[in-house]
């Protein structure tokens, strides 16, 4: 599983501009641990996900999954290996190509060289029971370019793309912030069922307190490049946005500043 041993990250060393981005990271996920993260602004979040996913480089430590090294595998690799949502609807899609052919790029991920994009009937099948299960008529729309969809919907099927190879790590970096909240809602009941149904470990950046006390089954909370607290299964029961910011507050000795933060 996810393993992060010893991590750390710099940026600008040695200039007046040196930033300490992450500091002695170590985190272990077990099979099937569905970790939300939250933290405030400029805590690392974002540089975490960028070390796991191996398309950034850690000065120290290394990342694990499944007890090999992100750093030793090459793109193509990682991307089976590896899912990632992003906040940007518009980043993991490719608009000008049609829903079944995103689907086909994003089912081809990993597998032998000369395995083709091309939509055959079989594969068409596939794809629209995949999107009969979201559950938002996107079944219907094979053909539709992907450019015309919604955000909410645009961000459904990137949600699909990214776990259609049964990923080893999902990671979801802020993947309902740039929703209104109904659609939030949607892309947030539709990451559990995947991820539920898929039995997927999950890493989840977010902003929102009460979706991160809802959902999934540890919470993380980063401050100033280090992981602060990691709260259990047994404890996450009980939590309540109050008791989380107390928490934070007892423990980085300041108040949780995240100008983004959404408290439920
Ligand atoms: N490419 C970069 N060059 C220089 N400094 C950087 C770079 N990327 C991030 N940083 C700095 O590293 C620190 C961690 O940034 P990071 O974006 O990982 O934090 P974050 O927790 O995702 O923040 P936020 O929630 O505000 O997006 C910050 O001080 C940030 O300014």
């Amino acid at each position: 599983m996810l393993e992060i041993n010893q991590v750390s990250k710099l940026f600008n060393p040695g200039t007046p501009d040196e930033k300490v981005a992450l500091m002695n990271i170590n985190l272990k996920l077990n099979e099937g641990d569905f970790v939300t993260v939250i933290g405030s602004n400029g805590a690392g979040k974002s540089t975490l996900m960028n070390i796991i996913s191996g398309v950034m480089q850690p000065d120290i430590g290394d990342v694990r999954i499944d007890g090999q090294s992100v750093a030793a595998k090459s793109e193509s690799e990682r991307s089976k290996w590896i899912g990632r949502v992003f906040q940007d609807p518009m980043a993991g899609t490719a608009p000008n190509m049609t829903i079944e052919e995103n689907l086909s790029m994003a089912y081809a991920r990993g597998k032998p060289r000369g395995f083709g994009w091309a939509v055959t009937g079989r594969k068409r099948a596939l794809f629209k029971e995949e999107l009969k299960r979201l559950g938002i008529g996107l079944d219907a729309r094979l053909r539709a370019k992907v450019g015309l969809l919604s955000g909410g919907e645009r961000q459904a099927l990137s949600l699909l793309m990214s776990t259609f190879t049964r990923p080893s790590i999902l990671l979801l970096d802020e993947h309902t912030a740039a929703l209104d909240p109904a659609r939030a809602e949607l892309i947030t009941r539709l990451t559990e069922e995947i991820v539920r149904s898929m039995k997927l470990t999950t890493l989840m950046v977010t902003h929102n307190m009460e979706q991160a006390i809802r959902l999934g089954n540890r919470l993380i909370m980063m401050d100033k490049g280090r992981i602060i607290l990691d709260i259990p299964p047994e404890r996450k029961q009980d939590l309540t946005v109050q008791k989380l910011l107390g928490e934070f507050e007892r423990i980085s000795g300041h108040k949780l500043a995240d100008d983004r933060v959404v408290l439920g």
